[in-house]
């Protein structure tokens, strides 16, 4: 894995229309690790997905991706999104999909090669998907949809992968999966995932940014507290759980 830190981060502000939604943020994230990106609704995570992504400019400040700017390093992001508005009986099957993946690479005026179709198999199999490449995309269950998407995402061997909420509408049993799966992702890339899954914090995670319009930085050798979670909620968030769960103490947020 590539030493060059996969996103620096150098007093960045931004915002819209004179509203600052994010204030003063800086950090760095180390290639070859699991970030997550949790905070309140509103807290600014998706603005910093879209800096990160070069959809929008900082107001000031100064952001490496993968050591270039945001819009040099895009050929090399995955990014799954949040939500996927589609047609459920749209006439695309999960194969056609992964291989929409590979337009980024070839343009949208080459067909497919059979070097495409090769990798576009490859991924979905890595994502458990491979025996439902002939079916209709819109017959998935969400959860089986997510990893649909997320092969898409891989098939143009991404040094970095950006999921926003990958466990929003998938049930526990698809999450622990999905978890492995990143886990085993982890090996070959940086991800960076936003979520509001506690458990996915205690579970995969190693490195932690609470946003809240200014971002604490965590990194993986600290634990996660209620204390500091409610800092960044502006709320007391209790942490309920059922036996002996593994958790983490993050350092107070200066
Ligand atoms: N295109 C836009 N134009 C104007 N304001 C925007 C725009 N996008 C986001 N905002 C505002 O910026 C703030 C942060 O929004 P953002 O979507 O980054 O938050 P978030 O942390 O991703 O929230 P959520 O958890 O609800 O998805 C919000 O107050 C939002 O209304």
């Amino acid at each position: 894995m590539s030493d060059t830190p996969a996103l620096v981060f150098r007093g960045v502000s931004a915002g819209f229309d004179g509203l600052t939604v994010l204030e003063d943020i800086t950090f760095s994230q180390p290639a070859g690790r699991m970030l997550g990106i949790i905070g309140p609704n509103g807290g600014g995570k998706t603005t910093l997905l879209k800096l990160i992504l070069g959809l929008i400019q900082p107001d000031c400040g100064s952001i490496k991706v993968l050591g270039k700017s945001p819009e040099d390093a895009r050929p090399e992001i995955g990014y799954v999104s949040q939500y996927h508005l589609f047609d459920r009986d749209f006439p695309i099957s999960v194969l056609e999909v992964v291989l929409m993946g590979r337009y980024a690479k070839r343009g949208l005026a080459r067909r497919y090669s059979s070097g495409d179709v090769a990798l576009a198999k490859e991924y979905l199999d890595k994502v458990g998907m491979l025996p439902f490449a002939h079916r209709q995309i819109g017959q998935l269950s969400g959860g089986q949809q997510k990893r649909v998407f997320i092969a898409r995402a891989l098939v143009n061997q991404p040094k970095l992968l950006i999921l926003d909420e990958p466990t929003a509408g998938v049930d526990a049993a698809m999450q622990t999966g999905l978890y492995e799966l990143l886990e085993t992702l982890k090996k070959e890339m940086t991800i960076i995932m936003v979520t509001h899954d506690i458990s996915a914090v205690a579970v995969c995670i190693d490195d932690i940014a609470c946003l809240n319009k200014h971002l604490s930085y965590h990194h993986a050798e600290e634990g996660l507290t209620a204390e500091a979670l409610s800092e960044t909620y502006n709320c007391p968030i209790q942490l309920i759980a059922h036996g002996q769960v593994p958790h983490r103490v993050l350092k107070e947020h200066v």
